[in-house]
């Protein structure tokens, strides 16, 4: 889907970028309230939840705005477009903060002043004193740090992808995965995770490696073992919500060593259950 979609019952929308649909974003869908809807201005580099995926984080209405075709309007062009596409529209609500318009000339006051219905400005929304942003949450997850980027969430974080084809190395030597393939979404940093993997509408306790397989041919992974399931083929598509950063990567020097590690692995799991 691309450029916009209008609707003509939406009575409120909540503005921005909105990657990752995270505590703060959670707070402005609130103060749209049950008639709103989302506007996503959509510049294409969301890593946390790309595209439709925002959608899975909310039971409003979505709509795209796509970044370059409202790029060069100003403000006052922008409100007109909205009226347009929104025509019931009464409240926007946006972030104290928000910049809208070409050059990101206006702000709130300008919005206020230019819009004849209610404008709600929601202070930031902070986590114990650290503000909560998308690019901070990025961060937190580039660093393995899973709790933090979950708190500021609201939720786990997940990633989507497809079965693909693995060495075949792993049922015969090691424990059975599922080697996916995702693009788009943000991998956490290097090494082995506490997950749940979500096939159809099923989670199962998991063990996921993100990385290079240094022990055997190097090459980068993402795998997971799904912990006392078994399961054949996977066609679907597949997410994990990614909890706890077990370990670090490491290269073993034979792969009876791995399987040793990774039973440690599945067994701190275990024991958290
Ligand atoms: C829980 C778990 C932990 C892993 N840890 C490491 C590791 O520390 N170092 C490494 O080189 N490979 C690690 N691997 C990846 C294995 O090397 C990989 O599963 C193996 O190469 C088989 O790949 P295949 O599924 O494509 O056959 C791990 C895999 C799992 C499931
Ligand atoms: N912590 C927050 N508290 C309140 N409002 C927020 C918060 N974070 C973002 N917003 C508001 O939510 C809307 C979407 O913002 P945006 O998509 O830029 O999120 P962000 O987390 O600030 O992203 P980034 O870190 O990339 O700047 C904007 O109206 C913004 O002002």
């Amino acid at each position: 889907m691309s450029g916009f979609t209008v609707s003509s019952t939406v009575e409120a929308v909540a503005i921005g970028n909105f990657d990752g649909m995270h505590l703060g974003h959670q707070a402005l869908f609130e103060q749209a309230g049950t008639e709103g809807g989302i506007v996503v201005i959509e510049h294409y580099r969301a890593t946390l939840t790309p595209h439709i995926y925002r959608a899975r984080f909310t039971d409003l209405p979505v709509f795209f705005y796509d970044f370059d075709r409202i790029r060069d309007m100003s403000p006052e062009v922008f409100l007109e477009k909205l009226r347009f596409d929104f025509p019931s529209l009464r409240r926007i609500v946006v972030g104290e903060d928000f910049l809208f318009g070409a050059g990101r000339s206006g702000n709130v006051a300008m919005l206020e002043r230019l819009f004849d219905g209610e404008v709600i400005a929601v202070p930031e929304v902070k986590l114990k004193e650290a503000p909560v942003h998308s690019r901070f949450i990025r961060l937190h997850i580039e660093k393995g740090e899973i709790e933090t980027a979950n708190a500021m969430l609201g939720h786990p974080y997940e990633i989507w992808g497809e079965a693909v084809a693995g060495q075949g190395i792993g049922k015969e030597k090691l424990v059975p995965t599922i080697n996916l393939e995702t693009s788009r979404f943000l991998l956490p940093k290097a090494g082995v995770y506490e997950t749940q993997t979500c096939i159809g509408s099923t989670c199962y306790p998991s063990v996921t490696f993100v990385g290079h397989r240094e022990t055997t041919d190097g090459s980068f992974a993402l795998e997971t073992h799904l912990i006392d399931h078994e399961i054949g083929e996977v066609k679907e598509k597949i997410s994990i919500k990614w909890f706890h950063r077990l370990r670090e990567n490491r290269k073993f020097d034979t792969l009876a060593a791995l399987k040793r590690q990774i039973e440690k692995d599945i067994e701190a799991i275990r024991e958290k259950r």
